[in-house]
């Protein structure tokens, strides 16, 4: 819930979300309209998320559309991405990359020569690298983990940066969300993260679920409403030519994760160790949000799943048909 000050920015503005109808788009859309704001949605596809938010069809990896659809714009929240699991991030590496870099390159080129007055930039907690000393054979083109998602999502924070030293904006606000869940997420098992692929394979009947990995790897799991008010207050905060993380700050091995699914669903697993695993540990410190923007996550992990599983089962129909920006 935000608090009054900050709802009040919101009422009677023109605010641009793209990817509005996605895991965090959709609830942030859901908390502008309430507040009174006048929200158009940019979408590959119409999905309704809130009746009182309006849709505009069209593909932001073209730079006349996002010239178009910033035009006379106060606020626009860049949300749109490609998400994809550990395993399609590491092998469909094109189909990431390239659609990513369009649609940021474009979507703040237009902002800022529409004069946009605030934006916040959606990036990822894959844009962190862990290296201090730097030597060559770390860097690998080709070295694991190869995170060309999140190198494309950095490349559009030194833009946002670049505007900041050359036209001394501070208007554009940058954050980092971690592995974010909830309502509205892709289940597809194919190229789904983890929550919502172990929960379509549990629907599916698969038994015992095979969950990838030993179940070791830590990950810090944030529910998307959480993160859509940390979007929101970086909006109206700005981030100061920086960027914020939004996470839970608290991390779970994959194990717990599948032991609090088991805590209200009842299935059986097994690890696949043939399976990727990714980083060992991925968690984030919040202390900076909380402090700079007064990020406060409340959602706890097992009432924010159990949340997630009843919308997938009223939800069947929406996730399977869903538009996105990866490229084959
Ligand atoms: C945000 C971040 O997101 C991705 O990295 P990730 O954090 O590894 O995300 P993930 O949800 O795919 O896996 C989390 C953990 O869960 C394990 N796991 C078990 N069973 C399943 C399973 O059935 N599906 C998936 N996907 N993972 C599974 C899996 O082995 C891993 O240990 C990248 O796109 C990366 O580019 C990025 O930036």
């Amino acid at each position: 819930m935000l608090d009054k000050t900050v709802s009040e920015e919101f009422i009677g503005k023109k605010i641009l979300v793209t990817g509005g109808t996605g895991l965090i788009g959709r609830q942030v859309v859901g908390i502008l309209c309430d507040a009174g704001a006048r929200v158009k949605i940019v979408s590959l596809d119409k999905v309704i998320v809130h009746d009182h938010a309006e849709h505009i069809l069209g593909d932001i990896t073209d730079y006349n559309f996002c010239k178009e659809i910033t035009n006379g714009v106060d606020f626009v929240f860049h949300l749109a991405g490609i998400k994809g699991s550990i395993e399609v991030s590491r092998t469909q590496l094109a189909s990431h990359f390239v659609p990513t870099l369009m649609m940021n390159t474009n979507m703040l080129e237009a902002s800022r020569i529409n004069n946009v007055s605030k934006l916040v930039y959606t990036s990822s907690i894959g844009a962190y690298s862990n290296a201090e000393v730097f030597r060559e054979s770390d860097y690998r083109l080709d070295s694991e983990p190869m995170d060309f998602a999140g190198w494309a999502k950095r490349v559009a924070e030194l833009q946002v940066y670049a505007y900041k030293v050359q036209y001394d904006m501070e208007n554009f606000a940058i954050v980092r969300p971690c592995n974010v869940y909830g309502p509205g997420d892709n289940f597809d098992p194919e190229n789904a993260m983890v929550i919502p692929s172990i929960m379509c394979r549990i629907h599916n009947g698969e038994n015992p679920v095979k969950i990838w990995g030993d179940g070791t790897a830590i990950r810090d799991f944030a529910y998307s409403r959480d993160v859509a008010e940390g979007v929101i207050l970086a909006l109206y905060h700005g981030t100061k030519g920086g960027f914020v993380n939004l996470g839970s700050g608290k991390g779970y091995s994959v194990k717990e994760l599948v032991e609090a699914l088991r805590s209200f669903i009842n299935f059986n697993y097994e690890f696949d160790i043939t399976k990727p695993s990714g980083a060992p540990v991925r968690v984030m410190d919040i202390s900076l949000a909380k402090l700079s923007i007064g990020y406060a996550p409340k959602t706890s992990l097992v009432d924010g799943l159990k949340e997630t599983w009843e919308w997938f089962l009223s939800n069947q129909n929406e996730y399977q048909k869903k538009k996105n920006y990866f490229r084959s």
